[in-house]
């Protein structure tokens, strides 16, 4: 068989291939479309639907992986079953979910990662705006960063848990790659500014020092900002990611700046439902204990002696009295599981307050 006659028989296969998957992909939809019918019969009297499903949603990326033997990698197949399914949950109910925005920030990029570009995703000024609007009903989901490998904690989204009663629901990790983008009329050899966000300017610090020492960075309030501001700007550039670079057709002057390769940035997801176990969660709670010595070894004890693994602790200031600090504890396994109730039970017996933020499927993708 000639070259054109090998290609032309694999396309005729491949057309073949995508009708049968149209069919299938058609007929799981219309098994979504069934399942939100079941869901809406079975409904007591003033009872709310639910029709996200975020434990059922992590079984079934876990199982297609486990399923897959290649050539396309996990990672890629779970992307496109993830994109699958937020598509039929769309036909279900469309869900609403707010980020810190605005458009093409990378918690935008979180959000779509996580529920699929099927929800309708609406941008917020602020972290705090996005819990607000989550608990005032106006949307589902709420996403906001709430750590980065190079640079720590995401203060802001911490101190809001403080302040509003809204259960985690998920976590979504984003590899984070910086850009040094330019618009059309920059002047690349004038450059006399940088803008980014604090954390991205951060996160790219000794890049900065060795390229541009003397050049003045300027901290604005996210870096899909920055990307918009170089546009009308002639000597500026600005540090973001993909996603704003497209967005404001920007252009990449240098690539993959973050000083780290691993840089990355953990996000949760915000919402009012809880989420049943799934075999492989966890739990992130809000402990705050008495001001005296030994306080947080006491604390921390009651874990060590279950053997349940601490995934991260963090300290901020309580807000209601000075020199006095709260707790972040995220660990391995979920509120229902016996070990943990009773690792809570103890430790609210010992410490001044306790309050489970939620436990959550750990992030597949
Ligand atoms: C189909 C369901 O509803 C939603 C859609 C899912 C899917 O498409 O697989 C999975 C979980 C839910 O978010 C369900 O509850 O099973």
């Amino acid at each position: 068989m000639s070259e054109k006659e090998q290609l032309q028989a694999l396309r005729v296969r491949i057309d073949n291939l995508d009708e049968q998957i149209l069919g299938l992909i058609s007929e799981r939809a219309r098994c979504a479309e069934e399942v939100a019918r079941v869901k809406m019969a079975s409904l007591q009297p003033g009872e709310k639907p639910v029709f996200y499903r975020p434990e059922r949603e992590a079984w079934v990326l876990k199982h297609i992986m486990e399923l897959n033997q290649g050539p396309l990698g996990n990672e890629e197949v779970a992307r496109l079953f993830r994109e699958i399914m937020s598509s039929c949950l769309a036909l279900e109910h469309p869900l609403k979910v707010a980020y810190l925005g605005p458009e093409g920030t990378f918690t935008q990029a979180a959000a779509l990662k996580h529920f699929g570009h099927a929800v309708i995703s609406q941008p917020m000024a602020a972290i705090d705006e996005v819990f607000r609007e989550v608990a005032a009903g106006a949307v589902n989901f709420g996403v906001v960063p709430v750590e980065n490998s190079t640079e720590g904690a995401v203060n802001h989204t911490l101190d809001s848990f403080l302040e509003h009663d809204l259960v985690i629901c998920g976590e979504v990790e984003l590899r984070i790659h910086h850009h040094l983008l330019v618009g059309e009329n920059t002047k690349t050899d004038k450059i006399s500014r940088i803008y980014s966000h604090a954390q991205s300017l951060a996160q790219c610090r000794k890049w900065l020092d060795a390229h541009y020492p003397n050049v003045e960075r300027v901290a604005v309030s996210s870096n899909a900002d920055a990307a918009k501001r170089v546009k009308s700007e002639w000597n500026s550039a600005a540090i973001a990611g993909d996603m704003a670079a497209q967005l404001y057709g920007l252009t990449k002057l240098a690539e993959k700046i973050e000083d780290r390769p691993d840089n990355s940035t953990r996000f949760l997801i915000i919402g009012n439902q809880a989420v049943p176990p799934t075999g492989d969660d966890k739990t992130s709670i809000i402990v705050s204990t008495n001001n005296k010595p030994g306080a947080l070894h006491n604390l921390l004890v009651p874990f060590q002696a279950r053997g349940i693994d601490l995934t991260r602790i963090e300290t901020r200031p309580s807000r209601s009295g000075k020199w006095t600090y709260v707790f972040f504890i995220d660990f391995v396994g979920h509120q229902h599981d016996p070990l943990v109730k009773d690792v809570l039970e103890q430790i609210s017996q010992e410490t001044v307050a306790v309050k489970v933020l939620g436990s959550y499927p750990n992030a597949v993708l």
